[in-house]
């Protein structure tokens, strides 16, 4: 099938700054931010069912869909609550669209998802041609230019259109457009097949177990949370990560769960809810710190500002470019001042991580991207600015060392853990973790 060779075909300014310093792997990088991860992975929640249980049940839904030719479900040594997927046998993708079929254009977001297995939700849909009808095969294409406007009823002509699969119609034109004020919600497309291989089950995430990806999941492994320590997630909706540090404490101590956006934390509350140690509030965490006041209560806490050294261990799971959430069919970011901000706002917000952790406590840093700024430079910088931080190592370990930079010495580099392109664990985002001790 066709890929785009860059996630930056519309604005290849962008490039220049993604690797400053390893420029020499930003070629197989580009390319390979473009491609689709093709196991898909759960994380099965221990605290209410078991791994072999959540397993049975995406067995069952792979029978259902697949029969005798559902992909193997398989663990990981070491990451106990997770379950793979394989990838469905190549003669049951679809790598050309069927002349005979009607076709459906979604912007790349959309796109990108469905390459993962989901199905097209309603304000994905940017095209439809008139007189599709409920339970018609379409063929399905992304929009790589964003050129496409949204109610487009002819065929959309673009050299940068990219089949991607086929599926079934559930809502037609009217339910999709015809509601300016009351946008549609709901699969609007169930995918059928599409050209990656992953298998179109949709999300099957429940309170039992969680679609999430294999470096998420390793980084709440690496924060290691005990069970009674008190921890901080700094940034925390839509709260994948907090919920899975409240079951490896087997939901016995204090998580508290901060985010800015109050819809998101909105959002996460009904999720979070089921766990009696977390604690969730809208509220800033650039200004977390409350400085002046006595140092950490032993008892309960009360909400945020929090008195210096109040936490055992802190995660910041920063705001980023997101340019590891693969595949980028097209990246969001138009403008080098955007993607320069984001080191800016991850600096503030590790200040006020750097207070908050206790003597001995730890700290991890992590992102969803794969820029040398927010990602080796931050740890860079955090070792220079604090000398009370110790750099440790990133274990379990499944992603390859940090890339290296002038003056960062190899063996530092060798404690991070990136997810890129090189590495035997490539089959998943992009991502990067770095692990400190305050002592
Ligand atoms: C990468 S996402 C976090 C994902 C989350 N940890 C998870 O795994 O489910 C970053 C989050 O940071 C939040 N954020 C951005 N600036 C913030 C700030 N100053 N204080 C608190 N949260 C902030 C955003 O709203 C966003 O939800």
């Amino acid at each position: 099938m066709f890929y785009p060779k860059t996630p930056f075909l519309v604005n290849p300014l962008l490039e220049a700054d993604i690797l400053k310093v390893n420029s020499a792997a930003l070629a197989p990088l580009l390319e390979w931010l473009c491609l689709t991860p093709k196991v898909t992975t759960y994380r099965v929640n221990t605290l209410r069912c078991s791994v072999d249980d959540f397993r049975k049940k995406l067995e069952e839904k792979l029978a259902i869909r697949y029969g005798v030719k559902s992909p193997r479900i398989y663990c990981l040594p070491n990451l106990p609550e997770m379950l793979c997927i394989d990838p469905l046998d190549s003669q049951l993708t679809k790598a050309v669209a069927d002349s005979e079929l009607k076709e459906v254009v979604v912007d790349t977001n959309c796109g990108a998802a469905l390459l993962r297995g989901a199905h097209i939700y309603a304000p994905g849909v940017l095209a439809m041609e008139s007189n599709t009808e409920r339970e018609e095969l379409v063929n399905v294409y992304a929009d790589l230019d964003g050129k496409c406007k949204r109610g487009t009823v002819k065929r959309y002509e673009s050299p940068n259109k990219v089949f991607l699969g086929t599926g079934k119609v559930l809502m037609q034109r009217y339910q999709l457009f015809n509601n300016a004020e009351k946008p549609a919600s709901g699969v609007a497309v169930e995918m059928q097949s599409n050209v990656s291989g992953v298998p179109t089950l949709g999300d099957l995430s429940s309170e039992d177990g969680l679609l999430q990806n294999l470096p998420s999941i390793v980084c709440v492994r690496v924060l290691d949370p005990q069970p009674g320590e008190r921890i901080l997630d700094m940034c925390a909706a839509p709260g994948n990560k907090t919920s899975h540090i409240a079951e490896l404490m087997g939901d016995r101590g204090s998580v508290v769960a901060l985010d800015n956006s109050a819809s998101r934390v909105r959002s996460m509350l009904p999720k979070l809810g089921h766990y009696k140690s977390i604690t969730a509030h809208v509220f800033n965490s650039t200004e977390a710190v409350a400085a002046d006041a006595p140092s950490a209560p032993v008892g309960e806490f009360t909400g945020p500002p929090f008195p210096c050294e109040s936490f055992d261990r802190i995660l910041l799971d920063a705001p980023c470019s997101g340019l590891g959430n693969r595949p980028q069919l097209s990246c969001s970011i138009k403008q080098v001042k955007v993607l320069s901000s984001y080191p800016h706002i991850q600096r503030r917000l590790f200040e006020q991580a750097v207070q908050l952790v206790r003597p001995g406590g730890i700290l991890v840093y992590s992102t969803c991207t794969v820029t040398e700024d927010e990602c080796e430079c931050l740890v860079a910088w955090a070792l220079r600015k604090f000398v009370e931080l110790r750099l440790t190592d990133a274990t379990p370990r499944w992603g390859g060392p940090g890339l290296p930079l002038p003056g960062f010495e190899a063996c530092k580099s060798r404690l991070l853990q990136r997810f890129g392109p090189s590495g035997a664990n490539a089959d998943t985002v992009g991502f990067f973790i770095a692990k400190f001790q305050k002592i």
